[in-house]
């Protein structure tokens, strides 16, 4: 498939239609390995339903999704029918309404639905979660994306900021190769969504690919290497982040003020 070498991820003509809405239209993308790609687009310009793809969540009417072979380094044919196939795939997913159950406590979050058992008896006995295991995964976790929060902090009793550091916890416990961050700044304090900024580096850093998804024009000057811009379900233009673009320009592209990519 044509595709670039350094991609690790690749869209091809992928479409999605709600009957006569069409959300998407014929979109070709590729990701590159270890890059922070942005996407930006006005209202309805279909971000989410391209995340929603990506993550399994809602079906492509038409397209193809291929995702590198770690051990031929070529790009294969994935399948991604269900977000489970999305997270085998290796793209996680941090959507915008986070699903974090806010009574639990911070660890119960980090580990929803993937609590390591005790060791031991197994067959008819029912083992039990290792509460101490993930206390001590959850620090280590959040440790690791720059956050100290106690495990056993009721988490909707946390900032927005910490809310979301744990939803990102959580998508980096499966050890994923793309993390997809759809709008994480949008319900966190200016202090919280530095913090986000920073995490952003980090997982770049680390050796993640990142997604991200915002409507701050600012943060995606601050963090992206490339921006692709979406508008009305078709990918207008894809731009290199080297301090150059010109803010009218970006804007223009979003809102078809400029027509060419
Ligand atoms: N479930 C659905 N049924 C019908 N139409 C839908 C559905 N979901 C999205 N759409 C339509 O698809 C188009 C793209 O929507 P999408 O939510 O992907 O845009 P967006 O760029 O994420 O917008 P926003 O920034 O407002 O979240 C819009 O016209 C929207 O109304």
């Amino acid at each position: 498939m044509d595709a670039d070498d350094d991609a690790i991820l690749a869209v091809e003509n992928v479409s999605k239609h709600y009957g006569s809405i069409v959300a998407l239209e014929d979109v070709s993308l590729s990701i590159k390995d270890n890059e922070v790609l942005s996407i930006v687009g006005d209202n309805g310009a279909g971000k989410s339903t391209f995340i929603k793809l990506l993550s399994g969540v809602i079906p492509a009417t038409a397209g193809e999704f291929y995702m590198r072979d770690e051990e031929t380094g070529k790009l294969g044919q994935i399948v991604l029918d269900s977000p489970t196939m999305a997270k085998r795939s290796g793209i996680e997913t941090v959507f915008q309404h986070m699903s974090l159950s806010m009574q639990h406590d911070v660890a119960a979050n980090v580990f929803m639905g993937r609590e390591p058992l005790k060791d031991g008896v197994s067959g008819k006995v029912l083992r039990r979660i290792d509460r101490e295991q993930m206390e001590r995964r959850s620090i280590e976790a959040l440790d690791e994306i720059g956050f100290e929060i106690d495990p056993r902090a009721i988490t909707g009793e946390l900032s927005g900021g910490q809310q979301q550091a744990i939803a990102v916890a959580r998508a980096l416990i499966t050890d994923p190769r793309v993390v997809i961050l759809d709008e994480p700044t949008a319900e966190v304090s200016v202090e919280g969504s530095q913090k986000i900024l920073d995490l952003i580096e980090e997982l770049q850093a680390s050796g993640k690919t990142v997604i991200f998804i915002t409507h701050n024009l600012e943060e995606v000057f601050e963090v992206a290497d490339r921006i692709a811009v979406l508008r009305s379900g078709s990918l207008v233009t894809e731009l290199e982040n080297d301090g150059t673009i010109d803010r009218e320009e970006l804007v223009g592209h979003m809102t078809g003020a400029i027509q060419q990519g």
